[in-house]
């Protein structure tokens, strides 16, 4: 079990110096320390854990500590949250046990000095943990709220301005969800009713998503990746936002459709999917390595009218034809994916700042390749209205070469708020899914 928390202590050191994302960093760790599955899982729930209630952690561990927690080591700050975590949270974990791993990790950890520290610090927490206390509702109900959810104050404020006090409550609430594994079902494989008998079959739990043809959610434990259904191209992992997005350019068998900000893939799989492999899909991405993960996903599903290569959305190197539906899936600052990625909310509010005039560009710079009379897809994971629909609004105040062409929404897709006919918000306790954007536009 100390391995665990060794895996843990690795993890988010890793991604505190290289601010790598969790679930690539978290999948690298768990196969460097080959754990056993129940100690991975254990290791998995601390790392995350941890990273989701970093701020509440600092605010308990800094009432018992006389150093700031930011003028601590990287190796004691995450040794401590580590133990807190345990001992508020993990209701299995006897908290002496919680404290006494913490003061061994330390002695391995380069902390041999703040093992008495470390031990001090989490046994006051143990003895006090009863009569801990947020900051006062009513006092100070921002700092409240950040702390009882762990988001930063700017996010709160971002998303009361933009969504309303209640829709924020209840987006917060939903940040420690543990969304489901959602997969896309490969249709060009066989039917549905084949795909899942198929699946059974390898003992894999899988159930469909009634509002969501070829939609599924997996009941699985351990690497997906290593299932023969996977190996065989039966389907791909994809959020149902994803899937939604990619169904909602509506493209058919035999047209051309580019995908310019593609990798590593999702929607342009389903895309191709949809279009039953016929007619052809050209997708792009700006980085090397990204592009050879959109050629191993296509090959594996067995859609060959992908063709995947290198090109720089804002810079392209050479002409493109213009094609009948374009996806332009932007960079985005990934607001509506802190269930699964929960360590993007601690960013600095900054580092949005530049985000909304290079979304435009990529976007202007796509719409060229629009045929005309042909669709232009614009989407973000993020929910954020400077990136989503000020962004599209900008687009066709500035192209009147195109009009805002309204998104055919079937049952179960809902509107969270209110906006134009064109554009979808979609958020994660009103349609179970990550948080996205969509909108749709028509070449003239
Ligand atoms: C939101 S992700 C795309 C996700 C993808 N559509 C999917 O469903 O799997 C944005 C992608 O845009 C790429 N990107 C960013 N700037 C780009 C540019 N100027 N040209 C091409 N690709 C770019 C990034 O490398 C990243 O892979």
């Amino acid at each position: 079990m100390a391995d665990a928390r060794a895996a843990a202590l690795a993890a988010l050191l890793h991604v505190d110096e290289n601010e790598g994302f969790s679930n690539l960093v978290l999948d690298k760790t768990l196969a460097r320390f080959a754990l056993e599955p129940r100690d991975a899982a254990l290791a998995s729930a601390i790392f995350y854990g941890v990273l989701e209630r970093r701020l509440t952690l600092d605010y308990y561990i800094g009432q018992f500590a006389r150093t700031p927690i930011h003028k601590m080591t990287p190796q004691v700050r995450e040794i401590l949250r580590i133990g807190a975590y345990q001992i508020l949270y993990l209701e299995k974990i006897p908290p002496s046990a919680a404290v006494n791993v913490a003061v061994e990790l330390a002695k391995q950890n380069k902390a041999v000095k703040a093992s008495g520290f470390i031990n001090a610090v989490l046994r006051n927490l143990v003895r006090n943990r009863e009569k801990l206390q947020l900051p006062d509702e009513k006092k100070n109900p921002l700092r409240h709220l950040s702390l009882k959810y762990s988001c930063p104050e700017w996010l709160i404020s971002l998303w009361q301005k933009a969504y309303g006090a209640q829709c924020t409550g209840l987006l917060l609430d939903s940040l420690s969800e543990h969304p489901p594994i959602y997969i896309r079902l490969n249709n060009t494989k066989g039917d549905e009713e084949y795909l899942l008998r198929r699946m059974m079959e390898e003992n894999v739990k899988v159930n469909t998503i009634t509002w969501i043809p070829h939609a599924a959610v997996l009941e699985a434990s351990g690497s997906v990746s290593s299932l023969d259904s996977f190996q065989e191209g039966l389907f791909h992992v994809q959020d149902l936002s994803s899937q939604l997005c990619a169904t909602l350019l509506e493209a058919k068998p035999g047209e051309r459709v580019l995908d310019v900000c593609a990798a590593p893939g999702g929607k342009t799989f389903t895309i191709a999917e949809q279009m039953e492999n016929s007619g052809e899909v050209l997708a792009f991405d700006q980085y090397k390595g990204k592009v050879r993960l959109i050629r191993e996903g296509a090959k594996r599903l067995g859609l060959t009218c992908i063709h995947a290569e290198l090109r720089d959305a804002l810079r392209p190197e050479k002409p493109l034809e213009c094609a009948d539906r374009v996806l332009c899936d932007a960079p985005c600052s990934g607001l509506g994916i802190l269930r699964r990625k929960p360590e993007i909310r601690y960013k600095s509010p900054s580092a949005l700042d530049s985000l909304p005039d290079l979304q435009y560009r990529i976007l202007s710079k796509t719409s060229e390749l629009v045929k005309s009379g042909g669709v232009l897809l614009y989407s973000t994971c993020t929910l954020n209205p400077a990136e989503n629909g000020e962004v599209a609004r900008r687009f066709l105040e500035e192209h009147p070469d195109f009009v805002p062409r309204a998104l055919h929404l079937s049952q179960g897709m809902r509107r969270a708020i209110e906006e134009p006919e064109n554009e979808w918000t979609l958020m994660p306790h009103v349609h179970g899914t990550d948080g996205f954007f969509v909108a749709s536009f028509q070449r003239l």
